[in-house]
């Protein structure tokens, strides 16, 4: 089984320019492979490991893979995909998002220098405007252009001069790719069809018409319950640890619907066919183990954020599930509830009612707080409280940070102490 058969098995192929050439070179040679990201943001999500996961798949198969940060086209903007005209960001946005996405970028295909990254501002702002018509435009027919996807869906709602030129420049790329870096090769979401054929058609016709240039597009990722991947109800799901902490990472891929888990272990696990297909037996015959979304959220968060943090996130995850926080580590405590909800309290000691419904307003009226501690409802750090005469002494928990609550089975709160 060769890469291109992995990748077919894991419905990860969309269309391909011409899948016959493609997996005859894929078995005579170890060619150079690139797929590109525009930095509009300071944070890769987990729709844009997509195609970097499948680079990711060359690369350990022996391909180079070839990671393009597109400070130039960042600048412009891609069209694919979009209603409406973009906003220009500010050159040192753009810089300030190079530099974040390059970081991730290192991260995930490792310091060992079996990749390369490059960054298409270097070469696009060496061209003069004229260097530019003569060479590059006098090659792309206004006609092909406006019958691309990605302009003919805006033609209605008006596209600028700027984002009509985008597919030229990520032509010129694959070009550049090319002749410079033995890339024959560019891997992209199904949207980027266009712009990929477009670098195809430059290069046929620059470097001669049996030059070896391919393009693979993957296709959308569609979610059984008809959302869209890669959000939940906080918005995207980055990255960044700062934006999306490795509990809550943990968290996303832990609850993905039985439909879709399999899906998700192909495209964004390196587990093998084996392993992938006992899984599927186990979401048939024992779907409430769960064991496939663990395994899920595991390799995943593994692979993002490093070993230790899946460590925590299971920690995290066990603790709250059964409501022994009293086993975090202030750390854990920490990131685990860095999105919940939370409130400032004093250090000094309390009545337990009191606290709750003055201090911290978790109750909304000292009578609920009565009937709730009466009730067993609250638990301190992990301790059950049912004495409506108990007090609580902020500074006696986790390193005096913080106390963490709860209310009934599953809602958390955490008081920060002043
Ligand atoms: N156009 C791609 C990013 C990209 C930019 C330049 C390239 O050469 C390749 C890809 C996207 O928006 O996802």
């Amino acid at each position: 089984m060769d890469i291109i058969d992995d990748l077919q098995w894991r419905g990860a192929i969309n269309q391909q320019t011409d899948a016959e050439g493609l997996k005859k070179e894929v078995n005579e040679k170890k060619f150079g492979l690139y797929a590109g990201i525009d930095p509009t943001g300071d944070s890769m999500h987990v729709g844009h490991l997509i195609p970097f996961m499948i680079l990711k798949r060359f690369q350990l198969a022996g391909f180079k893979p070839v990671i393009l940060i597109g400070g130039a086209t960042g600048s412009i903007g891609d069209p694919s995909g979009k209603k409406a005209e973009r906003k220009l960001q500010s050159m040192e946005q753009v810089k300030y998002n190079e530099e974040r996405l390059t970081n991730q970028m290192k991260k995930l295909f490792g310091e060992d220098g079996k990749f390369q990254i490059v960054n298409n501002y270097d070469w696009t702002s060496q061209f003069s405007l004229l260097d530019f018509l003569r060479d590059y435009g006098k090659r792309f027919n206004v006609n092909t252009m406006l019958n691309k996807e990605i302009v003919s869906s805006r033609l209605e709602t008006g596209i600028s001069y700027t984002e009509f030129t985008y597919q030229i420049l990520q032509a010129m790329d694959f070009e550049h790719l090319y002749k410079n870096n033995d890339v024959e090769l560019q891997i992209g979401g199904a949207d980027q069809w266009g712009n990929i054929t477009g670098g195809i058609e430059l290069i046929h016709k620059t470097q001669g018409a049996d030059a070896k240039a391919f393009g693979l597009t993957i296709p959308l990722m569609l979610k059984a319950d008809g959302t869209k991947f890669g959000k939940t109800e906080g918005g995207a799901v980055w990255l960044d640890p700062e934006k999306t902490t490795p509990y809550e990472f943990y968290q996303f891929w832990i609850n993905t619907d039985d439909r879709d888990v399999i899906k998700y272990l192909k495209y964004f696990t390196f587990l093998d066919r084996e392993e992938i297909g006992d899984l599927e037996d186990k979401v048939k015959n024992e779907p409430w183990k769960r064991e496939a979304q663990r395994r899920l959220a595991e390799e995943v968060t593994e692979f993002v954020h490093g070993k230790d943090a899946v460590v925590e996130a299971q920690n995290i995850t066990e603790a709250l599930f059964s409501g022994n926080v009293q086993d975090l580590t202030t750390a854990e405590v920490e990131t685990g509830f860095k999105n919940m909800p939370s409130v400032e309290v004093s250090a000094d000691k309390k009545n337990i009612v009191e606290w709750l419904a003055d201090d911290t307003e978790i109750e909304p009226s000292r009578r609920q707080a009565r009937e709730d501690v009466k009730n067993g409802a609250i638990r301190i750090n992990g301790e059950k409280v049912d004495n409506v005469d108990a007090d609580i002494d902020p500074s006696q928990s986790f390193d005096g940070k913080f106390v963490v609550v709860r209310r009934g089975k599953k809602k958390y709160y955490l008081a920060r102490i002043k």
